[in-house]
């Protein structure tokens, strides 16, 4: 079942056109990932998506209910930099944070108790937030944002401005979180979309250019990989140089002693790849195929 749909949504800024006729919808109880480089247009999605932002053409769909009816109520929304008040504590923000989504203060009270357990805070309930880390505060973020225990979860960017021990953090509670509802998280990591998500779109200046699972975009994409390890620290750039020349290769990425790279035909790369190695001595100890990541999905998306 769809909890949440855009149908031909499109955002101008004057003549800039920051969302250009997206189409989609949320399936109940899924983990969705909206992937794409700075400035695709994912807050500008995901706040209208929020109804916090009115589109300029299209529709967004809660369920049955139709853009310009409130229903902030169903939805809970972490902006990519949340403010808050740093001179409450977690729990006074909390209690405060229930009262806006119109919650009694009794109903707060006991809402923002069961959220710092939720979101592992509790012990740091009665501190001042300005002496949260950022890993706490993006918590209780996530607190503020399920206070009225929402259908559907949206969350800009959650994780990209945390370190790694708060990152991993982050996304173990999202794991969690989606056995019990529906989420939408914008992310320009993709690996972290490969991690947690069900379903991801990809987005690409406004515009929605691919969506599905990571396996069906895999199959649909065949992105498999072929890695080149070399001796020692050598000039890659001679070797990248050569492969990029073969016609039908469509990506080299460049790591610190290898090269992977990317083609349509992976039989026919790899013979290829052989022999040359074999003419000019490349300085080879290892020749592999592997499964693509996610940003080689989506350079060969963005290509075609
Ligand atoms: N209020 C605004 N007025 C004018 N242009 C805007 C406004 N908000 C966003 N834009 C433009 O719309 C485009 C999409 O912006 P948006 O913030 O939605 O992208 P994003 O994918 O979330 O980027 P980032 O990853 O950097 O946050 C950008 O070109 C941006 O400059």
């Amino acid at each position: 079942m769809t909890v949440l749909s855009a149908t031909h949504v499109t955002k101008k800024y004057g003549s800039h056109t920051a969302v250009d006729d997206v189409s989609f919808s949320l399936p109940e109880g899924k983990c969705i990932a909206l992937i794409g480089p700075n400035g695709a247009g994912k807050t500008t999605i995901l706040r209208m998506l929020s109804g916090l932002l009115s589109p300029t053409n299209g529709d967004v769909r809660l369920d049955n209910i139709v853009n310009h009816v409130d229903y902030r109520k169903f939805i809970g929304y972490l902006p990519q930099y949340p403010v808050f008040y740093n001179w409450m504590t977690g729990r006074e923000f909390l209690i405060y944070s229930g009262q806006l989504s119109l919650l009694s203060k009794v109903e707060a009270t006991k809402a923002a108790d069961e959220m710092l357990k939720k979101v592992g805070i509790e012990e740091a309930k009665n501190k001042r937030i300005s002496g949260y880390s950022g890993g706490m505060k993006q918590r209780l973020g996530l607190a503020q944002a399920l206070i009225h225990q929402p259908k559907v979860l949206i969350l800009d960017e959650p994780v990209s401005s945390l370190d790694p021990l708060g990152r991993r953090d982050v996304l173990t509670l999202m794991k969690e979180l989606k056995e019990s509802m529906t989420i939408l998280f914008s992310t320009h990591i993709l690996s972290d979309a490969d991690a947690i998500s069900d379903e991801m779109l990809l987005l690409h200046k406004g515009k929605l250019i691919e969506s599905g699972t990571m396996q069906e975009l895999r199959e649909k994409y065949q992105t498999d990989v072929i890695e080149l390890d070399f001796q020692g620290i050598q000039d890659l750039q001679q070797y990248e140089k050569r492969i990029r020349n073969i016609p039908f290769v469509t990506e080299v990425k460049v790591n610190q002693n290898s090269l992977a790279v990317i083609a349509d035909d992976l039989t026919l790369l790899r013979k290829i790849l052989l022999e040359k190695a074999g003419q000019e001595d490349w300085p080879l100890i290892g020749f592999s195929l592997n499964k693509a990541e996610m940003e080689d999905i989506f350079m060969k998306v963005v290509k075609q």
